[in-house]
């Protein structure tokens, strides 16, 4: 088949800490192992604010974020044969190719195939779909989702119910996901058991969600935010705390609160500070902490290893640990059967000429997730 260039708006990041800016792009035809999508909704996700804001050491300008999207298959390149025109996807920033080392181990779901061209922000021939003002434009996470159309590999995305609503499903491709799956399958979280969440974001409440699923009877939120804790309770949260109100540090606030501390925490703000309070909040012997906040480039994390030697353990976690394609159909499903909750996350729409008001109201604390119409 001959498909053509198609002509579509984008928001383009043409620097970091600048605003992004509208604009006319070139979308080339998918190239063989490639399919273009036509993007209808994209979610808003914190990372797509560090990388503009420059702190990702992966991080390429002009390029066009975005990495939470929902769409239709536009056209399919040569071999691509478990998708077709018309069909609805989500694309997926950890792909699926079911034969690289990774994807053949039950262990991880950080499939290896394309991830160095990925990081490159480029397709897996390592050049790009995009051409703005004359000028190459970079991808980013394999998605660039803030654009009318993109290209993505075919190992990046998958088909979900065609009756699923794609401005909300479009945020199983992140945030959700991730927050759901830490709670399920990275930390295990066992019933009774007593957790704490810093970070009450889309990413932090979607992890009390799966808490409150595996029947924790504790569910800490810590957020220096105190609109987000009234925000929380619908998702799970059962307590909080508010770490700026405390005259101790607030490792030692939570061990006397829950008797020696926590059987879980989880990180979701990508503060390494939070990062060493999450973990040394944990019960001594079992406690379990899970990292999923993005930490700024040259960041590290550090502790007294004796925090370790004492049996806490430290953990991280990708996109909740789902082995993408197989998995996110079956969110959405699970979603469409009402045992999923994701509309709950949606604080605001916009269309794309106002996305720079999405991550406006991100910065202000007032959104757990803006979703863009395009
Ligand atoms: N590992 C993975 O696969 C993924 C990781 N991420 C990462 O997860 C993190 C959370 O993402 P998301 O939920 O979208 O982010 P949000 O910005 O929506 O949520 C972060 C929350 O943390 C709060 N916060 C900020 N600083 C502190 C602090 N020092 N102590 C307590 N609370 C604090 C914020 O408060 P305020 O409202 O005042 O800003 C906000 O409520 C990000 O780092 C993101 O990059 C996201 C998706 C996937
Ligand atoms: N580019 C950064 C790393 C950013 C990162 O850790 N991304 C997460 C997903 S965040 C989604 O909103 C992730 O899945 N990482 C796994 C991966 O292979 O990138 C850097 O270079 O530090
Ligand atoms: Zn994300
Ligand atoms: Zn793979």
């Amino acid at each position: 088949m001959f498909y053509s260039v198609i002509t579509c708006s984008a928001a383009v990041a043409w620097a970091p800490k600048e605003p992004l800016s509208l604009e006319t792009v070139e979308v080339a035809p998918p190239k063989a192992g490639e399919v273009r999508i036509k993007v209808l909704a994209t979610g808003v996700c914190h990372t797509d604010a560090y990388t503009l804001n420059g702190h990702d050491p992966e991080g390429l300008f002009p390029c066009i974020l975005g990495h939470e999207g929902g769409g239709l298959v536009e056209s399919v390149g040569e071999g691509v044969t478990h998708l077709s025109p018309g069909d609805h996807v989500v694309p997926l920033y950890i792909p699926q190719c079911y034969d690289c080392k990774f994807c053949k181990s039950p262990k991880t779901n950080l499939c290896g195939r394309i991830r160095s061209t990925q990081g490159a922000g480029v397709m897996p021939d390592g050049t790009s779909r995009f051409t703005c003002k004359g000028k190459s434009v970079f991808h980013f996470m394999g998605c660039s989702t803030f654009c009318e159309y993109t290209v993505v590999s075919e190992f990046s995305i998958c088909k979900v119910d065609p009756e699923a609503p794609l401005d909300k499903v479009c945020l199983l491709g992140c945030g959700i996901s991730t927050g759901y799956g830490a709670a399920l399958n990275t930390a295990d979280v066992q019933p009774g058991s007593s957790v704490a969440i810093w970070g009450l974001g889309a990413v932090g409440l979607a992890v009390a969600m799966g808490c409150r699923e595996r029947g924790a009877a504790r569910v800490i939120g810590v957020d220096i935010n105190p609109d987000k804790f009234e925000a929380g309770k619908p998702f799970g949260i059962t307590e909080f705390v508010n770490p700026k109100e405390q005259e101790r540090p607030i490792q030692q606030v939570l061990t006397e609160l829950t008797d020696g501390g926590l059987d879980y925490t989880f990180e979701c703000i990508g503060n390494v500070h939070t990062m060493r309070a999450a973990l040394e909040s944990c019960h001594k012997g079992w406690g379990v902490s899970t990292i999923l906040g993005v930490a700024a480039a040259g960041q590290e994390i550090s502790t007294r290893p004796f925090q370790l030697v004492t049996g806490r353990v430290w953990k991280g976690c990708a996109f909740g640990g789902w082995k993408s394609r197989d998995a996110v159909p079956q969110l959405v499903q699970k979603y469409m059967q009402k045992k999923l909750m994701v509309d709950e996350f949606v604080t605001f729409n916009f269309p794309l000429d106002q996305i720079n008001e999405a991550f406006k109201v991100m910065h202000e604390g007032k959104a757990l997730r803006s979703v863009v119409n395009l």
